[in-house]
C-alpha cells in the first residue's frame, strides 16, 4: 500500500487530514491528539460493529491509562437530531468527561456532524477527532468544522463551527460501504470540480469506471484532490463570510428536498446531485451559463448513478418555502450559489422567485 497522504488545514486552529489504508488500527496516531485520559468513540449501529472495536483496541493499547467508551446511535439521517445530540451528551456525562477529553467521531457525516456538535458544546468545547468512514465524510463533512443537527423545519439549523483536532480517513473502510453511499460521496466530489476546478471534472469523467470499481489509486486521488480544495477554501474563510458559500453549490435545492421528504427520501449526496443540476439550469435560465454546461454536469452525475431530476410528488411552492430557512438567505431574501460555467461558481443574490419556480417545474 502507498504511504498515507497528508493535507494541512491552516488558520487559527490548524490540523492535519491523513488519508491512507489501515489508519484506524494505528493507536499511536489516533491517540496523539488525546490530551486527557477520557475518549468517547461515537458511532452508528452500522459502523460500530465493523470498526469501533479496532479503534477502541488501538486507543487502549496506545493509552492504557485512558478510559475509552463508546456511544452508538441508530444509523441514518434520522439520528442527526437534538435527541441524538442528547444521547451523545449523556455519554459524555457518564464518562465524567473533563475539558481535556476527546470525542472520536467514527462514521459518516451524520455521526461526524452530531458528535462534532456534542464536542463543540460539552463544557463549551472539547477536542474532536474525525474518523470518516463514508466517501462523503472523507471528502467533505470531516473537514472544515461545520457541526450541526437537523430540525424538522430545516437541515443543520442548530450547530456550531468547531474544527477537528485531526482527521484520519482510513480508505480501507470504503470496502464495506454500500454502493448507494459510494455514489452519494461522488456527488460532493463532483461539486469541487463544478465550483472551482473544471480540470477535475474532466479527470472524474475519465476515471468514472475506476471510481465506481473502487480502485484504490483513483479513490485516493479523488479524496486528496477534494480535501485539498476544501482545505484551501475553509482555511481562507472558516466562518463562511464569503468564498466558503461556494461549497453550498446545489445545497439550497438539496436541503429543501431533504426536509420536504422528512429526511427519509434521497440521501444528502443524492439531493446534492439533483440540486447541482437545478442550480446549473437556473444559471442557464438567468443567462449566466449555457444549457450545454448543465447538460454536461447532468451527464457526469448520471454516469455515477446519481439522480438528476426532482423526485416525484414534491410541490415546487413548498420547496421554495423551505428555502427561506436556508442559511445563505438574508433579510433581503434568498441567495443561490450559481455558476458562470464549469469551475466558475459564485453567489448570486436577488434571484427572481419566478425563475426558481420555473426550474423546479422543469419549464
Ligand atoms: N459538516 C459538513 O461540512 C458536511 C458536509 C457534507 C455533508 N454533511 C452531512 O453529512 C451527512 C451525510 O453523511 P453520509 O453521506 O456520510 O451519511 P451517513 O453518515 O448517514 O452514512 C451513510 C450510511 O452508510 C453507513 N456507513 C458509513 N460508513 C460505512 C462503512 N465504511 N461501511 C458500511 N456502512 C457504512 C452508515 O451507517 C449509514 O447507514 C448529512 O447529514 C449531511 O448534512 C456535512
Ligand atoms: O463545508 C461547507 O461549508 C459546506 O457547505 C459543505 C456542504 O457539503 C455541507 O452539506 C454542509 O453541511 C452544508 O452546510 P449548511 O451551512 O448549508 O448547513
Ligand atoms: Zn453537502
Amino acid at each position: 500500500m502507498n504511504a498515507p497522504q497528508r493535507i494541512d488545514v491552516g488558520g487559527s486552529a490548524p490540523y492535519t487530514i491523513t488519508i491512507g489504508h489501515g489508519l484506524l488500527a494505528d493507536g499511536a496516531a489516533l491517540a496523539a491528539p488525546l490530551r486527557g485520559r477520557q475518549a468517547l468513540v461515537a458511532s452508528d449501529s452500522q459502523v460500530a460493529p465493523l470498526y469501533a472495536g479496532t479503534v477502541c483496541d488501538a486507543l487502549r493499547a496506545a493509552r492504557p491509562d485512558a478510559r475509552v467508551e463508546t456511544c452508538v446511535l441508530p444509523a441514518g439521517e434520522a439520528s442527526k437530531t437534538l435527541a441524538g445530540f442528547g444521547v451523545a451528551i449523556d455519554a459524555l456525562t457518564a464518562l465524567g468527561a473533563t475539558r481535556d477529553a476527546c470525542v472520536y467521531a467514527l462514521g459518516g457525516g451524520v455521526v461526524g456532524d452530531l458528535a462534532g456538535f456534542a464536542a463543540a458544546c460539552w463544557m463549551r468545547g472539547i477536542d474532536c477527532v474525525q474518523l470518516p468512514t463514508t466517501l462523503l465524510a472523507m471528502v467533505d463533512s470531516s473537514v472544515g468544522g461545520k457541526t450541526a443537527v437537523d430540525l424538522p423545519a430545516g437541515k443543520n439549523l442548530v450547530g456550531a463551527f468547531h474544527p477537528p483536532r485531526a482527521v484520519f480517513a482510513d480508505t480501507s473502510t470504503l470496502r464495506s460501504l454500500p454502493d448507494r453511499e459510494l455514489r452519494a460521496g461522488l456527488a460532493e466530489v463532483v461539486k469541487y470540480g463544478a465550483i472551482v476546478d473544471d480540470g477535475f471534472l474532466h479527470w472524474l469523467a475519465g476515471h468514472a469506471g475506476a471510481l465506481l470499481e473502487r480502485e484504490d489509486a483513483a479513490l485516493a486521488e479523488a479524496i486528496a484532490r477534494s480535501c485539498a480544495h476544501k482545505a484551501a477554501i475553509v482555511e481562507r474563510d472558516p466562518f463562511e463570510h464569503g468564498e466558503r458559500a461556494l461549497l453550498n453549490f446545489g445545497h439550497t435545492f438539496a436541503h429543501a428536498i431533504e426536509v420536504e421528504q422528512a429526511y427519509d427520501g434521497l440521501n444528502h449526496g443524492e439531493a446534492v446531485a439533483v440540486g447541482m443540476v437545478l442550480a446549473a439550469r437556473l444559471s442557464a435560465r438567468l443567462g449566466l451559463a449555457g444549457d450545454g454546461d448543465a447538460d454536461a454536469l447532468c451527464h457526469l452525475l448520471e454516469r455515477f448513478g446519481l439522480p438528476v431530476t426532482l423526485p416525484r410528488g414534491l410541490d415546487p411552492g413548498a420547496l421554495v418555502e423551505r428555502m427561506r430557512l436556508d442559511k445563505k438567505a438574508l433579510a433581503g431574501g434568498l441567495r443561490f450559489v450559481l455558476w458562470d460555467g464549469p469551475g466558475r461558481a459564485r453567489v448570486v443574490a436577488d434571484v427572481p422567485e419566478e425563475a426558481v419556480m420555473a426550474v423546479l417545474q422543469g419549464r
